[in-house]
């Protein structure tokens, strides 16, 4: 069997390593920085990410793109949505005629309002039947612990997604197929900047009633949005939509709510930003959403007072009396 790449060493990459190798397959994590590779290979452990989280032995590290795309079958993909393009560039003269790319990116492009997919197809130059999503309810701090979680492999191949699905079987890691990939990437995008907005209410101490209203309503405009882009309206209710978007909201492990607690104390984006450290792809997605939702005519009031809150300076309480006092209307 052949090797598996895993393109970014952060949080979910190092996991997701972890999950491939506990499912049996050789692994090679690609790290941007050489010390973060080698204290994998030195240690057994991402020393930056998950010090405590021993990886399998048939997961190693190197900084050389190159080395950890040749010959691979699985290539996976780990890094900030707003980059990947730019990797993509690098990483392209690499990468195997028919390699399936595993996209575990939850952002939509700034500027150009694509999905993950729509940019891997784009700046690597594949066509999209070799690009799977992966994406559902799935914490990497608990993950990387083998704590239980199932999630969604989307392609339009249903032979990678099942092969992709093979990959991370584990006895704590139950993945489902799926073919509609924008639905998948729509609900994982989304969450993001809805669980912005519960984490806002959150410190805020807004109460239980406001944060169910957010989950319930933040899904309604990631579905309508989903379906004016051709997505199956039920994948919203599965474990990539209902699932991922709860799991966030109510996890502190999440990056994006926990971004949103700081925000709702009052701290400034840069604050927030330096606090957080790590990628919390709401702040930028809800952008690049909501302009997504204006092209395509769609409503999305709670993401419109998200990028209004996060890039314009909105205070949260004035943000809350907009939603609150919109036109009433039939649910
Ligand atoms: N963490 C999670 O629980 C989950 C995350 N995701 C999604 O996975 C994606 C990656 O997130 P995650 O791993 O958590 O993020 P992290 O912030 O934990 O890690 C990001 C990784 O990308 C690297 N990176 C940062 N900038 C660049 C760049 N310009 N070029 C190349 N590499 C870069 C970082 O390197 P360095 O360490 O050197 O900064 C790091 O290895 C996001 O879209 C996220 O939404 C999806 C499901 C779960
Ligand atoms: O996508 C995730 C869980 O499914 C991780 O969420 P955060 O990026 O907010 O940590």
């Amino acid at each position: 069997m052949s090797h598996v790449a895993v393109l970014g060493a952060g949080s979910w990459g190092t996991a997701f390593a972890k999950v491939l190798g506990d499912a049996g397959r050789d692994v090679t994590i690609w790290s941007r920085r050489e010390v973060v590779a080698a204290g994998i290979r030195e240690t057994g452990c991402n020393p930056h990410y998950f010090p405590d989280v021993r990886l399998p032995e048939r997961v190693t590290a190197t900084s050389d793109a190159g080395k950890a795309i040749a010959g691979a079958e699985i290539v996976v993909l780990a890094v900030p949505s707003q980059t990947l393009r730019g990797n993509l560039a690098d990483w392209r003269p690499f990468l195997d005629s028919d390699a399936t790319l595993v996209s575990l990116m939850k952002g939509i492009e700034l500027g150009t309002t694509k999905r993950m997919s729509e940019v891997v197809i784009e700046a690597a130059q594949v066509p999209a039947d070799r690009v799977v999503v992966v994406s559902g309810p799935n914490l990497a701090p608990e993950i990387a612990r083998g704590q239980p979680a199932a999630t969604v492999a989307a392609g339009i191949d249903l032979r990678r997604a099942t092969l992709v699905q093979d990959a991370i079987t584990t006895p704590y890691m139950r993945p489902y197929t799926n073919d509609d990939v924008v639905g998948a990437e729509l609900g994982g995008a989304v969450k993001n900047v809805i669980a912005l907005a519960y984490g806002i209410a959150e410190a805020m101490r807004l109460g239980d009633n406001i944060k169910a209203t957010l989950i319930t309503r933040g899904l309604a405009e990631t579905a309508r949005l989903g379906v004016a882009l051709g997505a199956d309206p039920l994948t919203f209710a599965g474990l990539s939509g209902l699932g991922d978007l709860v799991g966030t909201c109510h996890s502190p492990f999440s990056r994006n709510r926990t971004f949103g607690e700081r925000l709702g104390r009052g701290e400034t984006l840069e604050q927030a930003q330096a606090a957080v450290g790590q990628t919390a792809e709401g702040v930028k997605s809800c952008l690049a959403i909501r302009d997504l939702a204006r092209k395509n005519n769609v409503e999305m009031p709670i993401t419109e007072q998200v990028e209004r809150v996060c890039h314009e300076g909105a205070d949260p309480r004035e943000a809350l009396t907009i939603l609150m006092t919109r036109t009433t209307k039939a649910e």
